[in-house]
């Protein structure tokens, strides 16, 4: 029997000896003495290379690449695993950023490969900081060079990330060497604040992404690495808010020119040459400046700056974007393709995009007043989603009167007699016009004629492509959702 229990009882002492080890090493940390024995017998069989990146060149001007390796080190999560690590905090108040202490090790892995760095600061005795990579010799030759360009490509994108948005304002001309000032940009706009057709918003935000991914494509096309966005429409449709939401979308400063600042075409292209790239350039109200002739910029001043961009020598990763009430008065070589990649049109609200205003502003998602704003948006009147806006937040706290204040508004404009209508009719003429002759503003159909009216959209959409194809940049309206009209 004794014989019989011998090999249990063996098996029984083994698991619980390696248990009673696993508990010894890990509760009492035994396991990183046990590591570090391991790695210096591991390092006798090795043999390395170590490359410094001090703080300061010779002439004392500051090493760019020590910047960006400390901002990489910091970035790692191995950077918590070091014996002596210096935490401060960053510019936002719930920042924490963590720093190697001097003479600390971390490692990293980078294509298989184990790479170690080492803070050797010696503030004491010299005057520079300096950050030592070791690298095996073994995997020298084959990581080096791309870990150096992984280092590069990770900092830039922390660095994007931590610094906050900027907005460049052009400034008087008189102030010859500085011709951007800068304030934070801090828009709360973003795609979920925006009102538009949701297939719209998916179809834009794509866009845009693939836009940032496409770097290689557009080189190997020979193009620069750009794109012009149109958005048109009429007042208070949301133009100014949704590029405001572009830039937080992608990350980019923007810069905002104004068009009454600018001498003359030289002027303009100085202001092109002096923005930077991850940048969106923006002119609103295009069409009232070329039709007022209140800048002193031309028609061929602004064509130039257009394809200037594609020709710069800083014309990489910028996205060009203009504003307009209506693009019907404005010259067609402006709207070439090429100029202008993207058309989006901001229509005015109709019974859909009001009840999005009224669940973003009221927390309201039906209600016993709703079906009689359809009928008034049924009969052909509108509102901005401004003037909607507007009316909803000054009566935020009682949804019944917000949305009654906005049947009246409605009937005043569909009467054609409101203020609202007369105030609207200098700024949007043409723009409303023709998105009541193209069926792009919704709310003049009756029921029965939604569906005539779809047949003729999907017609009108469809020589609309016909057309879109020949100018082969897209036209982006709301309305039409079943793709076929994206000219590309
Ligand atoms: N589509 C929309 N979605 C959400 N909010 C909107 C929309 N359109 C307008 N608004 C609201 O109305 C206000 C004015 O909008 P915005 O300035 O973007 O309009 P705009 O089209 O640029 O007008 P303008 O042509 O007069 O410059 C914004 O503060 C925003 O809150
Ligand atoms: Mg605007």
């Amino acid at each position: 029997m004794e014989i019989l229990y011998t090999p249990f009882l063996l098996l029984f002492i083994i698991v619980s000896l390696l248990f009673l080890l696993r508990v010894l090493l890990f509760k009492t940390g035994l396991i990183y003495i046990t590591k570090k024995w391991w790695r210096s017998i591991e390092d006798c069989f090795h043999v390395y290379q170590f490359f410094k990146v001090p703080e300061f060149n010779e002439s004392m001007q500051e090493n760019q690449l020590y910047h960006k390796v400390s901002i990489y080190l910091s970035s790692l999560a191995s950077m918590e695993d070091s014996d002596y690590t210096n935490l401060f905090t960053g510019k936002k108040s719930n920042d924490i950023i963590l720093h190697l202490d001097p003479n600390q090790v971390i490692d990293d892995y980078f294509l298989g490969a184990r790479v170690s760095w080492i803070n050797d600061d010696k503030s004491d005795t010299t005057c520079c900081r300096t950050l030592v990579l070791k690298v095996r010799r073994a995997d020298k030759r084959r990581i080096l060079r791309p870990y150096l360009q992984h280092i590069h490509i990770t900092s830039d994108e922390v660095e994007q990330k931590k610094k906050g948005l900027k907005l460049y304002i052009n400034i008087g001309s008189h102030e010859q060497n500085r011709r951007w000032r800068s304030v934070p940009f801090n828009h709360p706009s973003t795609f979920d604040t925006i009102v538009m057709d949701s297939d719209l918003k998916n179809k834009l935000k794509s866009d845009l992404e693939s836009f940032l991914k496409t770097k290689q494509y557009y080189h190997r096309l020979g193009r620069a690495w750009k794109r012009s966005y149109l958005l048109y429409g009429p007042s208070g449709t949301g133009k100014s808010s949704f590029v405001a939401a572009m830039a937080n979308f992608i990350g980019y400063d923007v810069y905002g020119i104004d068009l009454s600042r600018v001498l003359d075409d030289s002027d303009l292209k100085t202001l092109l040459l002096q923005t930077t790239s991850k940048s969106v350039i923006l002119i609103e109200d295009l069409d009232r400046f070329l039709m007022d002739k209140s800048t002193g910029v031309s028609l061929s001043g602004v064509l130039n700056f257009m394809d200037g961009i594609l020709n710069a020598c800083c014309a990489e990763e910028r996205i060009m974007v203009f504003t307009m009430n209506g693009k019907d008065h404005v010259d067609p070589a402006i709207l070439r393709p090429g100029r202008i990649d993207v058309h989006i049109h901001f229509p005015l609200c109709d019974f859909a995009a009001f009840k999005t205003l009224a669940n973003s502003y009221l927390g309201v998602k039906d209600h016993k007043l709703f079906p009689q704003v359809e009928e008034i948006f049924l009969t052909g009147a509108s509102l901005s989603p401004a003037e909607i806006g507007e009316l909803m937040l000054a009566n935020r706290n009682s949804p019944s009167r917000a949305l009654k204040s906005v049947i009246t508004a409605l009937q005043t404009d569909g009467d054609g007699r409101g203020s609202l209508n007369i105030r609207r009719q200098w700024t949007d003429n043409s723009s409303r016009k023709s998105t009541e002759d193209s069926g792009e503003h919704s709310g003049v159909f009756s029921k029965e004629g939604v569906h005539a009216m779809k047949d003729f959209r999907k017609l009108y959409g469809l020589l609309r492509f016909k057309s879109n194809k020949t100018s082969e940049s897209f036209d982006m309206t709301p309305d039409r959702k079943d793709g076929q009209s994206y000219g590309s």
